[in-house]
């Protein structure tokens, strides 16, 4: 069993952890080690071996890699400076009235939290300010940042390999929101573990993504099943079928970019799930929604439809390197929040992507995101 999760304690060196045989083998956090060191042998659980759970509870923030990690953390500062300028203004001043408050929610509207996050934050903190008598406006912020981190932790997830041989994994998503860029990094990572992948170009019809996900496949030295034309739901059942007979560990299909809004092409991505699952029983293991970070509040409108097409497992959020203000997981969380008060499932955000390099897609942590996004 391999689960994603962040490293909680300062280990020796930058190398992966090594499993025990009590324990089950884990994938390194992303950060390191680096393309070219040594993977780590990916053993199979012992037999009769619980589950990896996935952490529920805030951790602590992860510690320096030796420099890595601080530069991811730093790009992601960098990409959402905008909205802690504008979050940091509010608390510059020496009172805490209703002013600060109508200044904090008009700087939370304007970071893309949306009303009901919004709302939730601004209900929350005051309560915590009345049950601390906290008087003084940079203790707001502080427990602005608990009340946020707070807010995303739902959000916080582990993709975990290995109960099923291969997991199989469906990547959707909008043109342009960075499936196979994260797709190629994540096949990095798991090539470098001795994982055995295996991709499905499921865009058969443009010519480029195919290309791109060949590149990825080659750089990887990972197979890929491929058709030019055709049907994507016959390329991944193909895929899925050659992984079992290859005995790759995860198969991952790549989906060709598309709006909720067309029907037609929200039906072909059914047809896939289906087809994956013709293939396999009780596949695909996952159905990962890469949205892209900048589009504020229509990505949550994104998860929303694809969630009601596919029933996603998880996200992948890109590009909060940019312009993005990083609100909008707030929105998505407390959506979050609601479908699991409702009784059904989380969907975590697996990724987030800081930029175009390998080391760029990382694992989520709402603490280290809520100091980020407030800066
Ligand atoms: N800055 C930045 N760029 C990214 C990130 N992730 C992806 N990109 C870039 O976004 C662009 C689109 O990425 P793709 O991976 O091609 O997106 P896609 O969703 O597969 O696109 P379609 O196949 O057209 O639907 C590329 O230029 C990527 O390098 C990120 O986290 N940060």
């Amino acid at each position: 069993m391999f689960s994603f999760f962040r490293r909680k304690a300062a280990p020796p060196t930058p190398e992966a952890p090594v499993s025990t045989p009590a324990s089950p083998p884990v994938i390194a956090p992303l950060t390191s080690p680096p393309v070219s060191s040594t993977p780590i042998a990916a053993a199979p659980p012992p037999p009769g071996s619980a589950p990896a759970t996935v952490p529920t509870a805030t951790p602590p923030a992860a510690p320096d890699d030796g420099g890595g990690r601080t530069s991811w953390l730093g790009r992601l500062r960098k990409g959402l400076q905008r909205t802690g300028a504008s979050i940091a203004q509010v608390f510059t001043g020496t009172q805490i009235d209703d002013a600060l408050y109508e200044e904090l929610e008009a700087a939370l509207l304007m970071a893309d939290a949306g009303v009901g996050a919004t709302q939730h934050l601004l209900n929350e903190l005051k309560r915590r300010v009345k049950d601390t008598r906290c008087s003084d406006p940079q203790g707001v912020k502080t427990l602005l940042g608990d009340v946020l981190a707070e807010l995303l932790t739902p959000l916080q997830g582990s993709l975990t390999l290995g109960r099923h041989q291969p997991t199989v994994i469906m990547i959707a998503g909008v043109n342009g929101a960075g499936k196979t860029t994260s797709i190629g990094k994540l096949t990095r990572h798991l090539a470098n573990l001795d994982c055995k992948v295996l991709l499905a170009a499921a865009d058969t019809f443009r010519a480029a993504a195919r290309e791109q996900l060949s590149v990825w496949a080659d750089r990887n030295r990972v197979e890929i099943v491929s058709q030019e034309g055709g049907d994507p739901a016959a390329v991944c059942f193909d895929a899925v079928s050659a992984g079992k007979a290859r005995g790759c560990d995860v198969v991952i299909a790549d989906t060709a970019g598309r709006l909720a809004t067309q029907l037609h092409l929200m039906e072909e991505l059914r047809k896939i799930q289906r087809s994956l699952g013709r293939a396999m029983e009780g596949a695909p293991h996952e159905v990962i929604l890469v949205v892209d970070g900048n589009t504020g509040q229509n990505a949550l409108a994104q998860v929303k439809a694809f969630d009601s097409t596919l029933g996603l497992t998880g996200l992948v959020v890109t590009k909060l390197d940019g312009t993005a203000k990083g609100g909008v997981l707030a929105a998505i969380a407390l959506w979050v929040r609601e479908r699991m008060a409702a009784g059904k499932p989380a969907v975590p955000v697996y990724f987030i992507g800081v930029g175009e390099k390998l080391e760029d897609l990382q694992t989520f942590d709402p603490r280290e995101f809520a100091q980020a996004l407030l800066n």
